[in-house]
């Protein structure tokens, strides 16, 4: 029987073997016009180990200083990680080849259980698209047009709007003058119907609330479904299989006439197209998670850092309350009213500080997949079939672009004239290029509103009188803008200077102010208006 030291000698020869060929295989698979490959320690395992936090971006730069592109190689995936602005924009303008479309196919055929022909129909459409004339719009940009500025969005903001206000009365108990509560959960709690009654319309499914737990289930199930455990997490796959029945009963009877543009939009595009009811009732289903998945966390940190810091409630609350009119109504009772408009072209600073909770607070990644083999920027190969990462924390924490505060909340940052105008590239909240977060007018202005609305009428007071900003350091990659690492207890307090007013909400005017991050088919920038 050989002894305990020789087993552990034939054992380690055995790992230097392995490590010596992984080593060698990785080193032969590398082509050197390839970006350089890092993390290679233990080759293949330890970028794998790494991605599982979305710390390790900022972690990759703290270690290899401000690398324009490397590659990671992972078990069967490469993944070139840029942090170069330059670079970046030159990624947006391969649309077609360095494509997000590809990603969210890929992203639907992990978390739904679709059938090949699905896979044939988005195939055939996304290769249609991608060797098309440049006028064509790609299958997502087909589905989203009501998110654009026109009628159908001003229709949505103005549904989403009227259910704030119905709930607002609500907010705190009619019956009492405050109310003690998680902020984070209460957040989600008062914004997900509005959020969703503007975007689906009159019948909005989550309004139900046993269509709510599912909705939570599924979403705290995608990043395990996600890296292939969707065995894993069963109530999500089952919750997945509620929801999107439902949304096919709905869609088979004719009832997405009684929904928003949005959903007849999307109802339209498949059906024209032959794709089976069972699958792409799911695709309408998972819309939910672009719609909730970011503005429920923004909404969270934006309410923290107005409350948080009384120089920034001030500033913004002043600002705003110059934009009230006052009035009285037939019986002279007192009448506020304030235009939503207002808060968008009028309100430079009160803007300035929901633009930087998104710089700031944003922990994602923008994501591409190469369609084919591509010479980025004709100095670095691309292989067909990797990922591009461009992860937001390089450019939103570069301090030559942002200045030395570049981690901190400086709620003036963009009203800021003094400072230097930063390129619309390294903003990437809402993504960038041609794939810019199409949802981005409807959630600025619900988040917006809905901030006005609670520092006009409402205190809040954290529990031991203190604030304390919670970290984001293990939020899930599934959204950019993360879940707080824990939630944090309030007091939230009818103002005593709100007694017996009746509020009036309007929205005067069209969306037309263009976002910080807005960008041409070709990645230009746009003009900005808003600042
Ligand atoms: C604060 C809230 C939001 C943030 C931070 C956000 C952010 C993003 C980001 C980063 C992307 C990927 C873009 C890229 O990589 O180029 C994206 C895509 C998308 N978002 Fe949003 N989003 C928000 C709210 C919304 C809302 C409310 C909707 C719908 C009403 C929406 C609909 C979409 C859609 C449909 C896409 C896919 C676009 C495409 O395929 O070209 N988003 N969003």
């Amino acid at each position: 029987m050989p002894s305990i030291s020789a087993s552990i000698a034939v054992i380690g020869a055995a790992v230097a073997v392995v490590y010596i060929a992984l080593q060698w295989q990785l080193r032969a698979t590398q082509d050197p016009r390839e970006p350089p490959a890092i993390e290679t320690s233990i080759p293949y395992i330890t970028p794998a180990i790494g991605l599982s936090k979305h710390t390790y971006f900022a972690d990759l730069r703290k270690r290899y200083g401000k690398f324009p592109i490397s590659t990671l190689r992972l078990p069967g995936q490469r993944i070139y990680i840029i942090n170069d602005p330059q670079l970046i924009s030159v990624v947006q303008r391969q649309y077609k080849v360095l494509s997000f479309q590809s990603v969210e196919d890929r992203m639907s055929h992990k978390m739904f259980n679709i059938s090949p022909l699905t896979k044939q129909l988005q195939k055939a459409e996304a290769d249609a698209w991608r060797t098309g004339p440049a006028h064509v719009p790609s299958p997502a940009h087909a589905q989203f047009k009501p998110l654009a500025p026109g009628k159908d969005l001003d229709d949505m903001n103005r549904i989403m709007l009227k259910s704030l206000e119905e709930s607002m009365d609500d907010w705190v108990p009619q019956d009492s003058q405050s109310r003690r509560t998680q902020l984070f959960e209460w957040v989600k709690e008062v914004l997900v119907v509005p959020t969703t009654n503007g975007v689906y319309g009159p019948e909005n499914l989550l309004r139900d609330p046993v269509a709510r737990t599912k909705y939570w289930a599924f979403f705290d199930g995608i990043p395990t479904m996600i890296k292939g455990g969707g065995f894993l997490v069963k109530d999500s796959v089952a919750a997945i299989e509620f929801l999107s029945s439902t949304w096919a009963r709905i869609l088979q009877n004719g009832g997405h006439k009684n929904h928003s543009r949005f959903i007849q939009k999307l109802f339209e595009y498949y059906n024209e197209r032959s794709f089976p009811l069972k699958d792409f009732s799911q695709f309408i289903m998972g819309s939910s998670v672009a719609v909730l998945g970011n503005t429920l966390p923004t909404a969270f940190w934006f309410v923290i850092h107005l409350y948080s810091d009384r120089k920034v409630f001030d500033a913004c609350r002043e600002e705003i309350l110059a934009q009230v009119v006052h009035s009285t109504d037939a019986d002279g009772n007192p009448v506020r009213t304030l235009d939503i408009t207002a808060l968008k072209v009028a309100c430079p600073l009160f803007h300035s500080a929901f633009k930087e909770v998104l710089r700031l607070e944003a922990v994602g990644t923008g994501v591409r997949g190469v369609e084919e083999d591509h010479m980025l920027d004709g100095k670095y190969l691309l292989r067909k079939d990797a990922l591009v990462f461009m992860p937001l924390v390089s450019q939103h924490f570069d301090h030559e672009r942002w200045g030395a505060d570049a981690e901190e909340y400086c709620y003036d940052r963009f009203a800021d004239k003094a400072r230097p105008r930063v390129s619309n590239v390294s903003f990437r909240s809402f993504g960038g290029g041609t794939t810019l977060c199409p949802g981005r007018h409807f959630a600025t202005t619900e988040l917006l509103a809905f901030a006005a609305m609670l520092l006009l009428r409402f205190d809040i007071i954290p529990k031991d009188g203190k604030w304390v900003v919670p970290t984001s350091l293990n939020a899930e990659m599934t959204t950019n803008m993360p879940a707080p690492d824990f939630d944090v207890e309030v007091e939230i307090q009818k103002r005593s200077d709100d007694q017996g007013i009746k509020w009036m909400w309007k929205l005067s005017e069209s969306e037309h102010a263009a976002m910080l991050g807005d960008q041409d088919e070709h990645g230009n920038e746009k003009a900005q208006t808003d600042n």
